[in-house]
């Protein structure tokens, strides 16, 4: 049996740092927006072999890619003889702000419990995929969430009102650890008002919640990369209704009135920088938790 999983890359529409833990992360708290963007894998069961291919050849396919190391903790945790045999379609740039591994890690874990017939809670799942990253469990829930503690404690929220989303990704790659530990050198002067956007996703209006985006990590990548104020500028004068970083970025977006507005905000990124650009869109939730 062969099975295709997708997985979804998402956006920070507000990231608060709320002070260090013991054990070494931050402890966050952040309204998260799963995205139309998306990978997918194919899997197949083996006799007992983890192997994994990936369309693009500069990105490790071995025991180190969040998605073999998500076949190999079900395969440990629930002592499967089998194993998986996986093809990953990579679209979500790399580390680019966008979760774009734990999309992947989130879908496999998904997948072996599809596969192996394990019947597996999300709750579980959730555990699990902790384990391996603070984004996973997001990427098991999709939607639209409130993410605390370090990015694995979670409570939905009513969808944000369907929007049009724009994403550049400037040809530069930023770590998350990184973006973490420049913020603890030089601390952010905006917070975002996490309770107001809550309010205002609650009550849907698209306006509002773009009025309240903020990303506490926004001002520490701007510091280095200039690249991040000029393409926020650009989707402005493009007609964006708000325009931030996504995560540690260092990936811009912008939330647009329409599919023709985000089209042709889309259209000048492409024709006046070297940014990889990607029209995509909220996706609403999948499962009620
Ligand atoms: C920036 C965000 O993408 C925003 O959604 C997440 O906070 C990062 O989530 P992630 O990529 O799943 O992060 P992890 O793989 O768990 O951690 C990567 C590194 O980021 C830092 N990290 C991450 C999450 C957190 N709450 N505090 C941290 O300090 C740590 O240095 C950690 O070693
Ligand atoms: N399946 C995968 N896809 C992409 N990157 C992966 C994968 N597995 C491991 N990685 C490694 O993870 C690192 C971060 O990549 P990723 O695309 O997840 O970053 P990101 O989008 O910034 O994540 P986040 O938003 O969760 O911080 C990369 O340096 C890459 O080598």
């Amino acid at each position: 049996m062969v099975i295709t999983v997708d997985g979804n890359a998402k956006i920070n529409l507000t990231l608060d740092i709320l002070g260090t833990r013991p054990d070494g992360y931050h402890e966050v708290a952040m309204v998260m927006q799963a995205i139309s963007l998306h990978d997918t894998i194919e899997m197949e069961k083996t006799d007992g072999d983890i192997t994994l291919s990936i369309n693009v050849p500069w990105l490790r396919a071995d025991e180190k890619n969040l998605a073999w190391r998500a076949a190999k903790l079900i395969k440990d945790e629930y002592g499967l003889q089998g194993g998986v045999a996986m093809k990953l379609v990579k679209r979500i740039p790399v580390a680019a702000g966008l979760a774009g591994g734990s999309t992947d890690a989130a879908a496999v874990l998904r997948g072996m419990n599809e596969l192996y017939a394990l019947n597996l809670s999300d709750e579980t799942l959730c555990e699990l995929g902790a384990r391996l990253g603070s984004d996973i469990p997001f990427c098991l829930m999709g939607g639209t969430m409130l993410s605390t503690g370090r990015g694995e404690v979670l409570k939905r929220l009513p969808d944000m009102p369907a929007t049009w989303v724009v994403l550049a990704k400037p040809r530069i790659s930023v770590s998350t650890a990184w973006a973490y530990t420049n913020y603890d050198e030089h601390g952010a002067e905006k917070h975002p008002d996490n309770e107001r956007i809550q309010q205002e996703i609650a009550r849907g209006d698209r306006k509002a919640v773009a009025g309240l985006l903020c990303n506490v990590l926004e001002s520490v990548t701007i510091n280095k990369y200039d690249v991040i104020s000029e393409y926020k500028q650009m989707m402005m004068e493009q007609g964006a209704l708000a325009s931030m970083m996504s995560g540690s970025g260092p990936t811009v977006f912008g939330l647009a009135e329409s599919k023709a507005s985000a089209e042709k905000i889309a259209a000048f990124l492409r024709e006046n920088t070297d940014a990889n650009v990607f029209v995509t869109r909220t996706v609403g939730m999948t499962k009620k938790s």
